[in-house]
């Protein structure tokens, strides 16, 4: 028999990221090949008109598991009955500019999209934030949405994790695919912690750490961390935008894990809502080992953090806890 359809909302749609990623939902990337979807798309009223084009768009391609497209610039029409919200709206950052300068920006529009996911979204809506600073971003959108579940509120930091697996592919000369269990711990920014210490690739000799096979520690602690701590600023500088391909890839990869589960043995990393894992401060939502099934996320471990770990833990929870601040005070 065939699924219901799923309502998925892509807020700031007619954007560079929600124009990568709508397709991707539409063909079946972030729910499977057998879900139907039905998108709301969001954005302000100077990008309606191109909103318009990427609607008139998705009807041109003719997505058989496309069930109804909303294109709206109407908050509360947006975000009724959605099932899954992708929250990418906001204002992105430019070259040269630090997250925190588009800080002020983003909370204000977190705290009035909260109430109107609280008061319209379907009960149990799982809410992804991508836009940046998209852990604080969520932090506030939980905050002012009392009445959705903590679990259901998580930032993106995929992002993160598929380019450390993809650098350690690179280097390895290795299938991105046997690379796994890389840790991105805390911010999505330049203090995030790329943890390749539980990480290990899949090689015809069995399971093999990752530190093993690149027998390079200055590399890993150094270079390889700054990489990936640096990949969206290299990308700005490059494309002169900021990652969109790769950001709505990831933002399937995320929902698709959340809601179908990570394979057996595997885990990823998600922005989540600190219990006090790790001894990182509890209230931040800091990206953590994460394995999920039937539709819920936990949280790895007993994972074993050594020193050098432990100070990058601290450092980034500290960014977090500034930023929680800092957005606070924008709000008053
Ligand atoms: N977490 C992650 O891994 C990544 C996050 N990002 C962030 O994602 C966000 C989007 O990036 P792009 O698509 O490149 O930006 P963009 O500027 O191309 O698109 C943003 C869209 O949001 C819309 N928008 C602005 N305010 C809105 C509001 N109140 N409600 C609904 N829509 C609104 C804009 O009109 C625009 O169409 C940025 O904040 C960027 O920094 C980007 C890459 C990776
Ligand atoms: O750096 C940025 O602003 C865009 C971003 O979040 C990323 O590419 O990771």
């Amino acid at each position: 028999m065939a699924k219901d359809p799923v309502r998925v909302l892509v807020t700031g749609a007619a954007g560079q990221i929600g124009y990568a990623l709508v397709p991707m939902i539409a063909r079946g990337v972030m729910l499977g090949p057998d879900q139907p979807v039905i998108l709301h798309m969001l954005d302000i009223p100077p990008a309606a008109e191109s909103l318009n084009g990427v609607k008139m768009e998705l009807v041109d391609a003719a997505f058989p598991l496309l069930k109804g497209v909303v294109a709206t610039t109407d908050v509360v029409e947006a975000c009724t009955g959605v099932n899954i919200a992708v929250m990418v709206g906001g204002f992105p950052r430019k070259e040269g500019m630090e997250r925190k300068d588009v800080m002020s920006k983003n909370v204000s529009i977190y705290k009035s999209q909260a109430s109107a996911l609280e008061k319209h979204a379907a009960a149990n809506c799982k809410v992804l934030v991508v836009a940046n600073p998209a852990n604080t971003n969520a932090l506030i959108l939980k905050e002012f949405a009392p009445s959705i579940p903590e679990k259901n509120i998580s930032c993106l930091t995929r992002l993160d994790h598929n380019r450390a697996l993809g650098q350690i592919s690179e280097r390895l000369n290795v299938q991105v695919s046997d690379v796994k269990n890389v840790i991105i711990w805390g911010n999505h920014s330049s203090t995030q912690y790329p943890d390749v210490n539980h990480a290990t690739v899949n090689t015809t000799a069995g399971e093999k750490a990752v530190r093993e096979l690149v027998a390079d520690d200055a590399w890993l602690n150094g270079e390889f961390i700054k990489t990936v701590q640096q990949r969206g600023a290299a990308i700005i500088k490059a494309r002169k935008l900021s990652s969109a391909l790769s950001a709505a890839s990831a933002a399937c990869d995320h929902i698709r894990d959340w809601v179908l589960g990570t394979p057996e043995g595997t885990w990823v990393s998600m922005g989540v809502y600190s219990d006090g894992s790790y001894n990182v401060p509890a209230g931040l939502i800091y990206s953590f080992p994460v394995t999920c099934q039937n539709g819920e996320w936990k949280i790895v471990q007993g994972l074993s953090i050594d020193e050098f770990s432990r100070k990058k833990l601290d450092l980034t929870a500290d960014e977090l806890s500034e930023e929680k601040a800092l957005a606070y005070s924008c709000l008053s």
